[in-house]
């Protein structure tokens, strides 16, 4: 399914909280691992394009696909990356928020570290990163690239080339790319009762009054 700009949108303003909340309905476990937080940028919502590398001793190689799927990715693309949640490092620098800012990528999310988060912040400010940690140490000869395009699994959720990636200051949500509509009609509900739940907590000075129309929280 192609995720329309109207849905992307309607993403932009929605929490992750919510989201995760919409898909436990469904019985889905969308939310990634605590680990996986955002590194530099902002909000982050866009179709994953998807990269797995491994631990690797032999030869120093570069991260081929992921270099390549920085160039290849449609504008809006957020280039997921496996890398096994290794916080010891990093997989994405500044060279590499270089080349998905001029391709008008929307941002990263990394199971793994990333580098070079001054100069991201300095001179790539527009691009969303999203990373289990901050290290200084590169992958080159220590991981090896292994796949683009194929399903990986980022903080225990798997994650599909299309699936759509939300990402913010409580972390990295993954909607599978079937039920974008659906999950985020849910979640629009979720957000409509809870504010009209802070609503009731603020008229009536009590959090329990407030709570007790839907005995929810
Ligand atoms: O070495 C790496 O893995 C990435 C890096 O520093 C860059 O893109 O600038
Ligand atoms: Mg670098």
């Amino acid at each position: 399914m192609t995720i329309t700009p109207e849905i992307i949108a309607g993403y932009r303003a929605i929490t992750t909280p919510s989201i995760s909340d919409a898909l436990s309905v469904r019985g889905l476990h969308g939310y990634v691992h605590s680990r996986v937080q955002r590194q530099a940028g902002g909000k982050l919502v866009g179709p994953a394009v998807t990269v797995k590398e491994e631990p690797w001793d032999g030869d120093p190689v570069p991260p081929t696909h992921a270099l390549e799927a920085i160039d290849a990715s449609p504008a809006g693309s957020v280039i997921v990356i496996d890398n096994g949640g290794d916080e010891t490092v990093a997989c994405w620098g500044g060279l590499m928020a270089a080349g998905a800012t001029v391709n008008g990528l929307e941002g990263a999310v990394i199971d793994g570290g990333v580098r070079d988060v001054e100069e991201i912040n300095r001179d790539f400010a527009g691009l969303n990163v999203f990373a289990a940690a901050r290290i200084s140490a590169t992958t080159v000869g220590r991981y090896r690239t292994v796949s683009s395009g194929e399903p990986v699994t980022i903080g225990g959720v798997e994650v599909r080339q299309g699936d759509l990636m939300v990402g913010d200051l409580d972390g990295v949500v993954v909607v599978p790319q079937e039920i974008v509509a659906e999950v985020l009609e849910e979640a629009r509900l979720i957000e409509q009762r809870e504010r009209e739940q802070t609503a009731l907590i603020l008229s009536s000075g009590s959090l329990s009054e407030g709570l007790a129309k839907y005995n929810l929280v």
